[in-house]
């Protein structure tokens, strides 16, 4: 059933701007409340075909329909109907969310702080579709300011999604916050000059990985900020063990990095495309890629790079400043073919989103947001401390000392993108998107938000 955790009031506003349009608009039982072949179930599986319509996907099979019931219980799914369409029983949109960490990298400079990762709780939204015979008509409007009102109401200082279009989130406070690298690996002649592994490669099958795999992705995780934990299904794909990705299984191909204590430190997935007039010209494609340590990221980059018969490699979601070409005598085999936003964030309440992190430097800024839904607007004041922790004030001229700070005007989307270190001020800055009320403002900013690692989300959801 539906995760007690998730289970939001529906907004009233956007239902009253729904049933404005004749559209009904609720939440779809899931799990126990809708036993396999109960009234409840048939309409969990309309919504789930109506989702999968909505993103071009192929419909689900009747076992495919109890995978994604199953795996779809947890979230909240909300559906929009309207009566007067031919089937009106099927969903016009759709939208899914939960409860969820986000990493938000590693602690600051205080004692005992290195190496623990920090984490702010987030509202994860997804499955945003809406049927091609009701689009722009208000109904994407509706839900996501449905989905923004019933956290903020809930104490959910942060809304997440990964986009399909990067035109679309913007108007609604999200700003891209995490980018992702599509490298592209000339292994001919290649020489590796990385870390000499501690411990070893080993190949193991791909199923042998499900038990470990969450664990291991959240240590990796939390080396950076920009994570949102996997859900099961995630894993299952992955790893060739759910119903839509079984057929894979026996492409894929795994190897697991132990250290030198034994204990895994990290794996990857990946598979094999051969060119069938050179037998010596494989290239293999790196389908996900997770280290914990960098010994681990060293020894598995090796592993990948260093094989006989292989030309290329590629990896398509990689952090855009993974340590591998510096791993290499030659940098420039390594080709960055995309480089795309993916983790956006819209934040709900100033203070604990910022306080949830760690700094680099000690200062005063006071940053003045603007937020058209009102949620994040006001002038806050972040003094950050030595230790690299912060306080934000919400009322500078009471608690006084802000004048010796520095003054940026900025809208809640451009506080989103600079949240994780993603992109600096001074960038924001010289694009028009961010206002210096002090001279160098942006500069003193870029200081305090400075990360050792650039954030990172390392898959869809
Ligand atoms: C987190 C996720 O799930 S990402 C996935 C998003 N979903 C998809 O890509 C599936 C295919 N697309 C769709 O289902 C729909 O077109 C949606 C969900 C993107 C938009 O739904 P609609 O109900 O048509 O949007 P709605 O009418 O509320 O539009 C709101 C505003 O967004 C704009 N907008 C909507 N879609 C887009 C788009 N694809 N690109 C740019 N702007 C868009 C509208 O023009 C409108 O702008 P305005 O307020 O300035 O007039």
């Amino acid at each position: 059933m539906t995760d007690p955790a998730n289970a939001l009031p529906l907004d009233e506003t956007s239902r009253a701007a729904l049933a404005a349009q004749g559209l009904e608009y609720a939440v779809v039982p899931t799990g126990e409340e809708a036993v396999q072949g109960s009234p409840e179930a048939a309409a969990h599986e309309r919504w789930l075909q109506a989702y999968h319509r909505g993103f071009h996907f192929e419909g689900l099979s009747p076992e495919q329909l109890v995978e994604y019931r199953a795996a779809l219980a947890a979230p909240r799914t909300v559906g929009v109907w309207d009566a007067t369409t031919a089937e009106p029983e099927h969903p016009v949109a759709t939208v899914a969310s939960w409860r969820s960490p986000l990493s938000m990298g590693e602690g600051g400079m205080g004692e005992g702080e290195a190496g623990v990762g920090r984490e702010l709780e987030g509202w994860a939204i997804s499955l945003v579709s809406v049927a091609a015979t009701h689009r722009r008509r208000g109904i994407a409007n509706a839900l996501l300011e449905g989905e923004l009102r019933a956290a903020h109401a809930a104490g959910i200082p942060m809304a997440m999604l990964t986009v399909s279009e990067a035109t679309i989130y913007g108007r609604w406070g999200f700003g891209p916050a995490t980018s992702v690298a599509e490298l592209r690996v000339d292994t001919r002649g290649l020489r590796f000059t990385g870390p000499a592994p501690q411990g070893r490669v080993h190949q193991v099958s791909t199923p042998s990985l499900r038990p470990i795999a969450p664990e291991l992705a959240r240590r990796a995780a939390v080396r950076r900020g920009g994570d949102v934990p996997q859900r099961p299904l995630h894993w299952d794909r992955l790893l060739g063990l759910s119903t839509r990705t079984a057929g894979r299984a026996n492409a894929l191909r795994a190897v697991r990095y132990d250290d030198a204590d034994g204990t895994p430190q990290g794996f990857a997935v990946y598979s094999l495309a051969g060119n069938p007039r050179d037998f010596a010209d494989h290239t293999l494609a790196v389908e996900y890629l997770c280290a914990a340590t960098d010994d681990a990221l060293a020894a598995l980059w090796r592993c990948l790079l260093d094989q006989d018969l292989v030309t290329a490699v590629t990896a398509p979601m990689r952090p855009i400043d993974d340590p591998l070409p510096w791993m290499l005598t030659n940098p420039r085999a390594v080709a960055t073919a995309a480089r795309t936003d993916h983790l956006w964030l819209r934040i709900l309440d100033v203070p604990a989103a910022l306080t949830a992190r760690r700094y680099a430097a000690a200062d005063t800024l006071l940053l003045r947001v603007s937020d058209p839904l009102g949620f994040a607007a006001g002038a806050w004041m972040l003094t950050t401390g030595p230790d690299g922790a912060a306080t934000v004030a919400s009322d500078p001229d009471e608690h006084g000392g802000w004048e010796h700070g520095a003054v940026v005007d900025l809208g809640v989307a451009e506080l989103g993108s600079l949240l994780l270190g993603g992109v600096s001020a001074d960038t924001l800055r010289a694009a028009g998107r961010l206002t210096e009320g002090t001279p160098g403002a942006a500069q003193r900013f870029d200081a305090v938000l400075r990360v050792p690692r650039a954030p990172f989300l390392s898959y869809w959801f």
